[in-house]
């Protein structure tokens, strides 16, 4: 049985008069045990499909269950095997973090949690603000205490939206260490992020969403490997010549273009000689997570041969 089965979802908002396609027709299934990632840009429809499977808002279309529980039928059933860790920070902030984490074990019917509720905090160096009241927490603090909120239940999926938006480095690695120690230990996790080298790091199988539509969606050294798999960078003070446009990423005087063998790289080379660019500082590395994704969301040509060379 899959821990997450979204098929054929569909979503509509009608707002003004106005009616968008959020999410059109999604499928794919998520296997116990898996780290699945889910990526796209800002508006893809990564936060609504989560919204639909937490049971927040309803599919137009479509169907959701996690471990054989409908997301509607079967509302409680799916949302206890559900531990959600959301965008935004929401809490009452007189209570202090064991109380917020007791309370939330109540809601959850669990008793007894004393033992878990310390792991909890333990594994997410919470330890010694356990009796600190909720305001007198920093931001990261508090992110993590909603960690800590969503798995409280000892859910055996866990969702994970963005956790990591503006969070510092050592909060970042205290929850990865803990979230990848729970999923050797058999819990789904299910992962949205904007932090590609995160996503490449740790997700085995990773699902990639544009404009409400699943365009990609394999194994994370499958989607490594079908992409081209050198990158070029270098600094340049002139334009970038427009046949390397479509496969190149210019950040300032950055350029990042992608060539699949050394016969590309040398095209690359020809092109920016002919247009008289001068690149300084060249280096040539192997393709990421990121450079995938680019190469997904812009469509661009998978190869340079579809480029014509002026020389
Ligand atoms: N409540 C709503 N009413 C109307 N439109 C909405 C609503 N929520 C989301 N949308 C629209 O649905 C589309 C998908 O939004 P969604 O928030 O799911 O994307 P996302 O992939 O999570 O983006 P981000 O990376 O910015 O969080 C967007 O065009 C958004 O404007």
């Amino acid at each position: 049985m899959s821990a997450v089965s979204f098929q054929n979802v569909s979503k509509v908002y009608r707002t003004a008069g106005r009616e968008l396609k959020a999410l059109d027709g999604v499928s794919f299934d998520i296997q116990p045990g898996e780290f699945f990632g889910l990526l796209g840009p800002n508006g893809a429809g990564k936060t609504t499909l989560i919204s639909i499977l937490a049971g927040l808002t309803r599919a137009s279309g479509g169907s959701v269950s996690v471990l054989g529980h409908d997301v509607v039928n079967d509302f409680a059933a799916a949302r206890k095997a559900l531990g959600i860790v959301p965008q935004e920070l929401v809490f009452d902030p007189f209570f202090s973090v064991r109380e917020t984490l007791r309370i939330q074990s109540g809601y959850f019917g669990v008793k007894n949690n004393g033992a878990w509720i310390d792991e909890l905090l333990q594994g997410l160096g919470l330890a010694d603000k356990a009796d600190a009241n909720m305001r007198q927490l920093s931001g990261g603090m508090k992110r993590r205490v909603l960690v800590a909120q969503a798995l409280v239940h000892r859910p055996p999926v866990i969702v994970l939206d963005e956790p990591t938006a503006g969070v510092d480095v050592e909060l970042r690695q205290t929850l990865w260490h803990f979230v990848a120690r729970l999923n050797k230990q058999g819990h789904t996790v299910l992962l949205t992020t904007h932090y590609l080298e995160e996503a490449e790091a740790l997700c085995g199988r990773i699902a990639m969403l544009k404009l409400g539509r699943v365009v990609a969606l394999d194994r994370t050294s499958a989607l490594l490997a079908g992409t081209a798999s050198t990158m070029m960078r270098f600094k340049m003070d002139q334009a970038l010549p427009a046949e390397l446009a479509s496969h190149a990423r210019v950040t300032g005087r950055i350029v990042q273009v992608t060539a699949h063998d050394t016969a590309e790289v040398e095209r690359v080379l020809q092109i920016l000689r002919a247009n008289g660019c001068q690149p300084e500082d060249l280096e040539i590395g192997r393709a990421d997570l990121e450079d995938v994704f680019l190469e997904i969301m812009q469509g661009a040509p998978r190869s340079l041969d579809q480029v014509k060379v002026a020389v």
